[in-house]
C-alpha cells in the first residue's frame, strides 16, 4: 500500500528569531514537532533544526550533534521508524544529498541522558555497505600502533587513521593533526560537554577521545576507519552505534611488554611504570569482558600481523574484497518525493539516464546500518521505469 508523501511545508510560526532561508519542513514524532529548515542557530550556512513542544507549546533549539548539512535550496523531510527523519536536499552535489537527522535513536536518547538538553543528531547517508571500522585496543606498548601503521601501509587507500584528541605532550616525532589533536584539558573538556566526542576517558593520567568529527572525516574519504583506542574507550563504543569489530591485542608476557616499552624509550620511568600497572587490568578486562570480538597475541610481530589481516578478510597482499564505494545520487534540482513502505521514491523531472522512461529513482531504507555518530551505511539506489511496479535496475 502506497502512503501519502510524509513531508509537508511548515507553517508554524518561526521560534527564537530564526532566519527563515529556504523551505522548512516538519515532522511529528510524539508531542514533538521538528522543523528543518531556515538558518542553524550558530551559523547561517547550516541547515538549522528546532523543535516545537505540543505538550508545553514551547519552542526548544537542540543541541545538534554531527556535522550538519549545508544550507540548501530545498528539501524533502521523510519520518523514518519515528526514530529519525530522512532529508534529500535540493540541488547539492551527488555525494550530499541524503541526510538523517536522527531524532529518538538510542544514540540520541543517551546522549540526551548525557547532556541533559534535547538532542538531535546529523548522520550523512552513504550508498553501499562501506566496511565495518575496526577497534584496536590493547595496553600500551603491545604493539598496536606498530600493526595500524603495517596496516596504513600496504593497504592506504583502504583504511584511514581517527585522529584521536589528547591532552598529552607530544613526542619528538609526533606531528599535530597526524598522530593526535594535541589540545588543551580545558578545550576538551568543553568539547566532550557539548557533545562532540563520541568516546572519551582519562588513561594512564590523560584525557583521550575520539571525536566525531575523526570518525567521519575517514568516512568521508571513503575508507574504514581504524580506532586505536584503549579498553574504556572500546566500550563506550560497543555501546554506541558505531557497528564496529572489535579487536583486542595481547602480549605474549608482561615481561616482554615491559621490554618493548622500555625499549621505544618514549615514556618517563614513571610513566612506565604506570603503564605497566594499568596493563594488568586491561588484559584482564579485554579477555573477560565481551566487549571484542577477537583477541590476537603480538609474539612475532609478522605471525600476528598476517593473522590481524586475515581476521580483516585481507588474504595475501592483494586487497581482494575492497570494493569502492559507490558513487552517490546524481539528483536534478526539480523532484518530488514519496514513501511506500521502503522506498523512496524520487520522481525526477530532468534526470538523464540512459532511457528516457527511466524517470524515477528509488531508494530502498530496509537495510539502514550505522548511523550518528558516523555515516548511515545501507542506502540502496534503484532506477524505476514509470511504468512498471518492479525495481528493476540496481544504479552502479
Ligand atoms: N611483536 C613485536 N615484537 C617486538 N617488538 C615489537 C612487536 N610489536 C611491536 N614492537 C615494538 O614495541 C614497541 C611498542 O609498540 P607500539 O608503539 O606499536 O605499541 P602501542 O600498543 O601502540 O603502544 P601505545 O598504546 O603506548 O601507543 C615499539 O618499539 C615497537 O617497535
Ligand atoms: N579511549 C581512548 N584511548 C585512546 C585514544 N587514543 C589513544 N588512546 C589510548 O591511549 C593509550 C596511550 O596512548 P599513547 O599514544 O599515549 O601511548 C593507548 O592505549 C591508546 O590506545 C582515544 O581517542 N580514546
Amino acid at each position: 500500500m502506497g502512503e501519502a508523501p510524509a513531508f509537508c511545508f511548515d507553517n508554524l510560526q518561526n521560534g527564537f528569531g530564526l532566519k527563515p532561508k529556504g523551505l522548512e519542513t516538519s515532522a511529528d514524532v510524539g508531542d514533538k514537532t521538528f522543523v528543518i529548515g531556515g538558518a542553524d542557530n550558530d551559523s547561517t550556512s547550516y541547515i538549522g533544526v528546532k523543535i516545537y513542544d505540543k505538550s508545553t507549546g514551547k519552542w526548544v533549539i537542540p543541541t545538534v550533534l554531527g556535522t550538519k548539512p549545508k544550507a540548501s535550496k530545498g528539501h524533502s523531510a521523510i519520518l523514518l521508524n519515528e526514530d529519525r527523519i530522512m532529508i534529500i536536499i535540493r540541488g547539492s552535489t551527488p555525494d550530499d544529498c541524503i541526510w538523517f537527522l536522527e531524532v529518538d535513536t538510542k544514540y540520541v536518547k543517551e546522549q540526551r541522558k548525557i547532556l541533559g538538553t534535547e538532542v538531535v543528531a546529523w548522520s550523512r547517508g552513504v550508498r553501499g555497505d562501506a566496511e565495518k571500522p575496526v577497534v584496536i585496543s590493547g595496553p600500551s606498548g603491545v604493539g598496536k600502533g606498530t600493526l595500524i601503521n603495517m596496516l596504513m601501509k600496504e593497504f592506504p587507500s583502504m583504511f584511514g587513521f581517527s585522529v584521536s584528541h589528547t591532552t598529552r605532550a607530544p613526542r619528538g616525532n609526533e606531528k599535530n593533526g597526524v598522530h593526535y589533536h594535541f589540545a588543551d584539558r580545558s578545550v576538551m573538556e568543553k568539547d566532550i560537554k557539548d557533545g562532540k566526542f563520541l568516546e572519551f576517558a582519562s588513561v594512564h593520567g590523560n584525557l583521550y577521545g575520539t571525536s566525531i568529527e575523526a570518525v567521519e572525516a575517514v568516512a568521508d574519504s571513503g575508507k574504514r576507519c581504524i580506532l586505536d583506542i584503549d579498553v574504556q574507550g572500546a566500550r563506550s563504543v560497543r555501546a554506541s552505534s558505531l557497528d564496529a569489530i572489535f579487536i583486542f591485542i595481547c602480549p605474549p608476557t608482561m615481561r616482554e611488554l615491559e621490554e618493548r616499552l622500555r625499549a621505544r624509550g618514549t615514556e618517563t620511568e614513571e610513566q612506565i611504570l604506570k603503564r605497566l600497572q594499568n596493563a594488568e587490568a586491561e588484559i584482564e578486562q579485554g579477555k573477560s569482558s565481551g566487549i571484542f570480538d577477537h583477541i590476537l597475541y603480538n609474539d612475532n610481530l609478522e605471525e600476528c600481523y598476517e593473522n590481524l589481516k586475515e581476521l580483516l578478510g585481507l588474504n595475501g597482499s592483494a586487497p581482494t574484497n575492497h570494493k569502492p564505494s559507490p558513487k552517490g545520487i546524481d539528483l536534478p534540482l526539480n523532484h518530488s518525493v514519496s514513501k511506500i513502505d521502503n522506498k523512496i521514491l524520487i520522481n525526477c523531472e530532468t534526470l538523464e539516464l540512459e532511457k528516457a522512461s527511466k524517470n524515477l529513482i528509488a531508494l530502498d531504507v530496509s537495510s539502514l546500518k550505522g548511523g550518528a555518530p558516523g555515516r548511515t551505511r545501507g542506502l540502496n539506489v534503484y532506477a524505476l521505469d514509470s511504468f512498471s511496479d518492479g525495481l528493476n535496475e540496481k544504479l552502479s
